[in-house]
């Protein structure tokens, strides 16, 4: 019999390896040019947006195609409030869990565990996916924060019936309402990290969702593709190289040299789309400067702006959007290993937007191997092998 995964001349396949220049849909969410360096959500610059929208617009935005007015982001804001508390055996996970566990393995586990106690999870029609959507997006920030507190042997805080998500979740990991600046700031770090076109982890959630899979199972398989740190897990991967830097007292630009001499990637540079600096980078980077002034830490901005001069000099590779979130977050005192589930809770946004946009027009989404491996072997009885 012919091969059975042989392809006729009509469906001639393409070959490229990471899929790197591959266009698998069409989407109405969000705009990259790689070459200049803009990103645009359904129609607005980024730096608008960071300028003048909250991250509850943004997904309202992401979700509806429009802006919203301000009874539908009143609304918007109450149902999200509405669904903060998490159900007490979700609690009884986290509390469970071992102290040393990766804060996204915990949030890939918790997230996962939430479909139980939710009636409509296996509903598939688009008004139960957008409540899903809602109640994942609010329960999100009530995990990463209670699993933090929980391995630090503190309880967890029970979310505020009040304010924005930023205020809510800066209140419940640390037991304190947070200064204006402080909530603006994280504020500002969830709408840039919203949505950003068919990366590894959206698209992973669109793989998961063109089976026609439930929302929570998507959303679990994003998380596990956003932990690693070529993708959203390197701003972890960052701080821990500014710490490293300033433990030793090392030279940024030394110790930068020494990595890619050893052949090593530095972390939070580089990207599959972006020719030039992200622009997201850009607006990190006046955050650093600003933040690093107003807390008398200027050594990050200091170390991060050599670390990117190095590369851009001697490589000319840019700085992608978790390399001055790192020292952002750094600097509103949030600890390293929380940065990629705080990427998590904002990218759920986008995540859940490309799965209402997925089902609204579902096509399987299978791309082939090259098999390279051998042919025409004949099986051999495991005690003649
Ligand atoms: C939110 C996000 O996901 S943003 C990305 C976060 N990830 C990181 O910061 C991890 C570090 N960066 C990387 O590993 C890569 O740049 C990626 C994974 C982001 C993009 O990868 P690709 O598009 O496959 O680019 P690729 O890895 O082919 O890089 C092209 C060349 O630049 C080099 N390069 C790319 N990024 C880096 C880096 N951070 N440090 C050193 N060299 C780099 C590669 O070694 C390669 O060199 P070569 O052609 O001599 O082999
Ligand atoms: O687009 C990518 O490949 C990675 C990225 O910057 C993001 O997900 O924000």
């Amino acid at each position: 019999m012919a091969d059975q995964d042989a392809v006729k001349e009509k469906d001639a396949p393409i070959k490229a390896p990471g899929l790197k220049g591959v266009v698998a849909l069409d989407s109405e969410l969000s705009f990259i040019d790689g070459e200049k360096g803009e990103l645009i959500y359904r129609g607005y610059t980024i730096e608008d947006l960071a300028e003048h929208a909250t991250y509850e617009e943004v997904v309202y935005l992401l979700w509806n195609g429009e802006l919203p007015n301000e009874s539908e982001l009143n609304e918007l804001r109450s149902s999200l409030r509405a669904n903060r508390e998490l159900p007490d055996e979700v609690l009884d996970i986290l509390r469970n869990a071992p102290s040393s566990a990766h804060p996204m393995a915990v949030l890939r586990t918790a997230v996962s565990a939430l479909s139980f106690f939710d009636d409509e999870a296996e509903v598939m029609e688009e008004d139960a996916n957008r409540r899903k959507a809602t109640r994942l997006l609010a329960a999100i920030p009530t995990i990463i924060a209670a699993f933090d507190r929980l391995r630090k042997g503190k309880e967890p805080v029970a979310p505020l019936d009040e304010g924005s998500m930023a205020y809510n979740f800066l209140y419940m990991l640390n037991d304190e309402k947070p200064g204006e600046a402080a909530e603006h700031t994280f504020d500002v770090c969830l709408v840039l990290h919203a949505d950003h076109g068919l990366n590894a982890s959206t698209f992973t959630s669109r793989v998961i969702g063109s089976t026609l899979s439930d929302m929570y199972s998507a959303v679990s398989g994003a998380i596990g593709a956003l932990k690693g740190p070529l993708h959203g897990g390197a701003n972890r991967e960052v701080m821990r190289m500014l710490l490293d830097i300033d433990k030793k007292g090392a030279d940024p630009a030394e110790y930068v040299r020494e990595r890619l001499a050893n052949k090593e990637k530095v972390m939070g540079f580089g990207h599959r789309v972006y020719r030039t600096m992200d622009p997201r980078a850009a607006i990190l980077r006046d955050m650093v400067e600003d933040l690093s002034e107003e807390k008398n830490q200027r050594k990050w901005y200091d170390y991060s702006l050599e670390i990117m001069n190095t590369m851009i000099g001697d490589k000319n590779i840019n700085p992608n959007v978790d390399f001055f979130s790192a020292s952002t977050y750094y600097m509103l005192g949030l600890d390293p290993d929380l940065f990629t589930p705080i990427f998590a809770l904002s990218r759920t946004a986008g995540w859940t937007a490309h799965l209402l946009e997925q089902w609204s027009d579902n096509r399987l989404i299978r791309p082939r191997a090259e098999y390279v491996g051998p042919k025409g072997k004949t099986f051999v009885p495991v005690e003649n092998r």
